[in-house]
């Protein structure tokens, strides 16, 4: 049973420099619960206050049975003995792992940071490390999280990665279920808010970086976010990045900082004259790279890379030609933690991501596409990619922004839809506090509407509609933004939606 003592919390905070003061007289007392929610509070239960705290939660939290209290500042109305300390996320995440007696010793992680491709790559992974360790892998991913093997362990997430206490409760659960490995994504707030403060990975994957949660409630600059993502390869025991990105002397310098070269592995698209910088172990290409599915080759170029036996040729069942990158990362990481070129194979042609890059064919009208793809990078990419596979095709996106967050993301998806699209439909995703009129209005101004028709619809499901059902045979239809939500976030709740996917899959039916 998971159990902490005060010596024990003093001794842990007094290790890493947090404890300002112990306002306990007994150090045996044990607490048998760890809460930062004081609803969630029960009998002998340390809480914790956090964030956008109010006194009146430790009222609660004290008549709920919380025998201390851990902040990093007194309160006049606490009744219990607290344990103040310098910063309160820190001291959580490490109090967290201790109370679940370090459940990240018995369950080897592969963690995935970049600013697109996390959830993709770290969907294949567990298909991968399914196969090798017989379905007993867990997973921390914005979509789904499996603590065990059954489907009662699996439970849709909050957030891209989870509260430290519950990272630690749910690597607790699955240590109890038996599982074998983790395989996890990491967002920058991660670090930024110290979730994973103190937790290291036995492999950790840096997949790309461009200019995203930066702005009010996230990163102040992109320098942050960056120093925040290259967070995880400090952490890391071995470290994966891909060549094809920006930054790169940064990340390798930030990598090596902290690992030996011979545990960072290089991966990267093989180019006609290809000079680096640093020796790049795996190089891939498309042996067929179609709108519905790809396949790759990969080739070990280093003697390190070599010992993985990862050459070979493998499908992969979600189109995009970057789900060629995350593929890669996966089959490297899978290696490393002992999967066969045949489980490599199984996984990567028998994944597809709920919400990303889903295909539905029509019989007379077009092919339609649901997508997460939600600023530039991504928008992007997905659009380039559709218009170099059918460049004569038409295509037409609906999509809308978030509000209250990643302001400078309309201006990118309008940037990207200028480039690429020839019809837009503007409309509602995640308004927030926001008038979604006005966001799509933002969007608009970075689109020139004699090239791009241009339109605004409120209502999404309206918009899709119209837009599915007026596209002729050989159109392309890209739902992007929402892709898995089944929600939309407005002032403050989440608001019931079908989703994207099941919309199409509707329309689809009939035409
Ligand atoms: C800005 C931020 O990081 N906020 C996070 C933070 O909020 P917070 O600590 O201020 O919590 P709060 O809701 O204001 O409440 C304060 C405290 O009072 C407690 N409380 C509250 C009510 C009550 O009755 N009793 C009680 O004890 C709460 O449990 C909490 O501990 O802690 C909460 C969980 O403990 C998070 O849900 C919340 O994430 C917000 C909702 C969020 O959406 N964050 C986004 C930006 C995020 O993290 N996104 C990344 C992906 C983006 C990326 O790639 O970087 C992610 O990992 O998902
Ligand atoms: N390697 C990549 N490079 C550029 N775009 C990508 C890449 N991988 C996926 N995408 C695009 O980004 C979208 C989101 O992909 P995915 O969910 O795998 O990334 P993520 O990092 O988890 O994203 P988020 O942080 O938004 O949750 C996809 O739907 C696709 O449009």
């Amino acid at each position: 049973m998971a159990q902490i003592t005060v010596a024990e919390v003093v001794l842990l905070l007094k290790e890493h420099n947090l404890l300002i003061e112990s306002q306990f007289s007994s150090s045996t007392h044990h607490f048998d619960q760890i809460a930062y929610n004081s609803k969630l509070v029960v009998d002998n239960c340390l809480f914790f206050c956090k964030g956008n705290f109010k006194p009146a939660y430790l009222d609660d939290a004290q008549t709920h049975g919380a025998t201390a209290y851990m902040s990093e500042k007194a309160y006049s109305n606490a009744k219990i003995p607290g344990f103040i300390v310098k910063n309160i996320q820190k001291a959580m995440s490490l109090v967290s792992a201790a109370f679940f007696g370090f459940p990240q010793d018995k369950l080897p992680t592969i963690a995935y940071t970049g600013t697109k491709g996390k959830t993709t790559s770290a969907y294949f992974t567990k298909a991968i490390l399914d196969q090798t360790y017989d379905r007993k892998v867990a997973l921390s991913s914005t979509i789904n999280t499996v603590v065990g093997p059954t489907s009662k362990d699996v439970v849709k997430s909050n957030l891209t990665t989870p509260e430290s206490l519950d990272l630690f409760t749910n690597m607790h659960k699955a240590v109890e279920n038996g599982m074998s490995h983790l395989v996890m994504e990491v967002s920058s707030q991660a670090y930024k808010k110290n979730r994973v403060y103190g937790l290291h990975y036995d492999v950790g994957v840096f997949l790309n970086i461009s200019p995203d949660h930066i702005g009010r409630n996230e990163h102040p600059t992109f320098a942050d976010y960056l120093h925040c993502k290259e967070q995880l390869l400090v952490n890391s025991d071995a470290c994966v990045f891909n060549a094809d990105g920006t930054h790169l002397t940064d990340i390798y310098y930030t990598a090596k900082a902290t690992t030996q070269p011979e545990n960072i592995y290089i991966y990267g698209r093989q180019r006609e004259g290809q000079e680096t910088e640093y020796p790049i172990d795996f190089l891939y290409h498309s042996i067929e790279d179609s709108l519905t599915e790809n396949e790759i080759q990969i080739t070990a170029n280093t003697e390190k890379a070599k010992k993985l036996h990862i050459d070979g040729a493998y499908h992969i069942a979600i189109p995009g030609d970057y789900n060629e990158g995350n593929a890669v990362a996966a089959a490297i990481t899978s290696a490393l933690m002992g999967a066969k070129p045949s489980e490599i194979e199984y996984g990567l042609s028998n994944t597809t991501v709920p919400g990303r890059m889903e295909i539905y064919q029509t019989k007379d009208h077009g092919t339609i596409y649901v997508d997460y793809a939600h600023n530039y990078g991504s928008l992007h990419s997905v659009l380039d990619f559709l218009k170099s596979q059918a460049p004569k095709s038409k295509v037409t996106v609906i999509t809308g922004s978030t509000g209250d967050k990643g302001i400078d993301r309309r201006e990118g998806l309008g940037k990207a839809i200028n480039e690429s699209a020839d019809q837009a439909y503007l409309t509602t995703d995640d308004p927030a506090t926001e008038d979604p009129k006005k966001i799509a209005e933002e969007i608009a101004q970075h689109i020139d509407p004699t090239q791009v028709a241009t339109s605004y619809i409120a209502d999404r499901k309206q918009a899709i509609t119209k837009a599915v059902t007026e596209s002729k045979k050989g159109d392309l239809v890209v739902v992007a933004g929402k892709g898995h939500d089944e929600y939309q976030k407005i002032n403050g709740k989440n608001v019931p939606y079908e989703g994207d996917a099941a919309i199409v899959k509707n329309l689809v039916k009939g035409l």
